[in-house]
């Protein structure tokens, strides 16, 4: 029987890097989740059990502490082509690197009207997310570089239809012209090139997801997330395509009727499943070869 190594990388994941900048009474922090995983060949180490080319993911574990001190932490998206780029220098079997970071942000805690010096409240709207993959060695270095965030939940109470769908003898969906849209939005785009500047153009596209899901009425989810995305591409050239998966978090309105009580889009039951999962690409007709840019990045179409 002819067996062989198929697809395979190997790394650390999840490793917790908090970063407490210290240089005055006034400390900043950085809190990341660094995961990073090298592929290439590694194929003895999986076939004899030869390590030698093995640089431990204990050690790419090290690494990601060791450059928070003595690189610090600047944009994740830096952060990240960093790290992938002293991995590939570092193990000659690596042909690509692949880094995850997810980015948890922290307030300061009001106190008699300001942010307190060194106490914070972790902030609730979405957490900041980038996967860079690099590739290559020298002039053939390469890097592509998907941004985006997660766990940002809206809601709107009204601005939000459903009607004119297909039925058949299953369908018992009413039709509506007002109800609740929710939603826990994952939405990740790939940036054209490198060079950009992280940290405005991840605060102008958040602004922009989060105003356009509140203006846009919707028809749909899937046209929700459509002009989300159409939104995006037309005021961001450095962003070649983005990608949503969106969870419609359905509220029920509640027959309140047993109790002579009338409910006119006021009284929900939220619930958690089933839910509908909708996911979309929206993506420039010319966009630049993606490349290895979603190199095992789950949960997208
Ligand atoms: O926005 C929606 N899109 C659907 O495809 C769908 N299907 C469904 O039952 N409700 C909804 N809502």
């Amino acid at each position: 029987m002819a067996i062989h190594l198929g697809a395979n990388q190997y790394g650390k994941a999840e490793s917790r890097v908090v970063r407490i900048y210290r240089d005055s009474p006034r400390h900043q922090i950085r809190d990341l989740n660094v995961s990073s995983a090298l592929r290439g060949d590694f194929e003895d180490a999986h076939t004899t059990g030869d390590q030698a080319d093995v640089l431990p993911t204990d050690t790419q574990k090290n690494t990601a502490f060791a450059f928070a001190k003595e690189k610090g932490v600047g944009a994740i998206e830096d952060f990240a082509l960093t790290l992938g780029g002293h991995f590939i220098d570092s193990a000659p079997a690596a042909e690509g690197a692949r880094i995850e970071v997810e980015e948890y942000s922290w307030e300061r805690i009001p106190v008699d009207g300001e942010g307190h010096d060194h106490s914070f409240v972790r902030a609730g709207s979405g957490v900041r997310t980038t996967v860079v993959n690099v590739e290559g060695r020298g002039d053939e270095r390469r890097a592509y570089v998907v941004s985006g965030i997660k766990d940002l939940v809206v809601l709107k109470s009204t601005g939000s239809e459903f009607h004119g769908f297909l039925k058949d003898r299953y369908t018992t969906l009413p039709e509506t012209n007002d109800r609740i849209l929710a939603t826990s939005l994952v939405a990740r785009w790939r940036y054209d090139h490198a060079g950009v500047d992280w940290d405005k153009s991840y605060d102008e596209i958040k602004a922009l997801l989060l105003e356009q899901f509140a203006t846009i009425h919707s028809l749909a989810l899937q046209q929700t997330l459509y002009g989300m995305g159409e939104a995006v591409l037309e005021r961001h050239p450095e962003v070649a395509e983005i990608r949503f998966s969106a969870p419609n978090k359905h509220h029920f309105l509640v027959d309140l009727s047993p109790f002579g009580l009338e409910n006119p889009n006021e009284v929900f039951i939220a619930a958690d499943r089933p839910y509908g999962l909708i996911e979309a690409t929206v993506v420039r007709d010319d966009a630049s070869d993606a490349g290895s840019a979603w190199h095992a990045v789950p949960g997208f179409v």
